[in-house]
């Protein structure tokens, strides 16, 4: 059964959310029973080969959730909008948001930041019954802005700004907050200070949930070894050690074998010799 929001909410336990980006991720993610799937634009990095999430569109994004949406009907899915789907007005964020939801069968969408624009967007979502799913701290899509891929909230002036930018998300309507790698205190103080519930990467123990990119937990995504991420299967070495054996067995006529194969009856054949 799907969790709903208000069990989502007041989980007694740390709530489980993983990323998934197509039909096999959406059914294994279902089985194993997770809280919360994110339909993540982190897709770009580890689905599509792009070096940022910037070029991700709001067609990949539903391109995508909709063949997770078949693999996991009965898990809460949240969709990524992506970079540019929400910031050219109020109006352009809830038409995308709305496709979203149609077109995926997405249960909530989440969006990235805390300035006035992002707040008057998460607003009028919430207020027209779209749940939103915000996110602070380090902020992919405009990382770039942000100095980097680097952690936020360390001095004065950033802590201060991403504890009150999760403070008026939780005003404005957002259901969750994403907590991206920042001090594990600062999160905890975050935690601490909302009612909703803080999902951390990055952002330690003190927080209401977890996210992982699965691509970073299955061992298939293996740039740079992660901080915040730990790996809990070497997935793509069985994948590539897999592929080699099929090979080689091709090579040496050892595949397909006789059961692999079909049969005929001799007559059949022997008229066409
Ligand atoms: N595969 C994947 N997994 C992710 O979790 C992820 C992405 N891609 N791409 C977008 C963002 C970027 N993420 C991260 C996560 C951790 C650091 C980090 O540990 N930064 C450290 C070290 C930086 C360095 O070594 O240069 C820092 O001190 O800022 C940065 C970006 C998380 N996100
Ligand atoms: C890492 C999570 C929070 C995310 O935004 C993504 O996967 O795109
Ligand atoms: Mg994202």
């Amino acid at each position: 059964m799907k969790r709903s929001l208000p069990e989502l909410q007041h989980s007694p336990q740390p709530l489980v959310m993983v990323t998934a980006y197509d039909y096999p991720g959406g059914r294994h993610a279902e089985a194993a029973g997770v809280d919360l799937i994110l339909v993540g634009d982190s897709l770009g990095n580890v689905v599509l080969g792009y070096d940022s999430t910037a070029p991700v569109t709001l067609a990949d994004m539903i391109h995508h959730a909709r063949a997770v949406r078949r693999g996991a009907p009965e898990t809460f899915m949240v969709v990524d909008l992506p970079f540019g789907t929400y910031h050219t007005g109020v109006q352009d964020a809830m038409r995308n948001a709305v496709r979203v939801i149609q077109e995926t069968g997405a249960d909530a969408i989440k969006m990235e930041g805390a300035s006035p624009e992002i707040l008057g967007v998460v607003q009028t979502l919430t207020r027209n019954g779209i749940p939103v799913m915000g996110h602070v701290g380090l902020m992919p899509q405009t990382a770039t802005a942000q100095g980097g891929l680097k952690v936020q909230g360390k001095d004065d002036a950033s802590a201060r700004a991403t504890l009150e930018g999760a403070q008026a998300l939780e005003a404005a309507g957002a259901f969750a907050l994403v907590l991206e790698v920042i001090p594990a205190r600062l999160a905890r103080l975050i935690s601490e200070k909302l009612s909703i519930p803080t999902i951390g990467i990055g952002a330690g123990v003190g927080c209401d949930g977890q996210v992982l990119v699965t691509h970073d937990l299955l061992g298939v995504y293996e740039g740079e070894e992660k901080k915040i991420a730990r790996r809990y299967a070497e997935v793509g070495q069985i994948s590539r050690e897999a592929i080699e054996k099929y090979a080689a067995e091709v090579r040496a006529r050892e595949f397909p074998a006789k059961d692999n194969s079909f049969v005929m009856k001799d007559e059949v054949l022997d008229k066409l010799y």
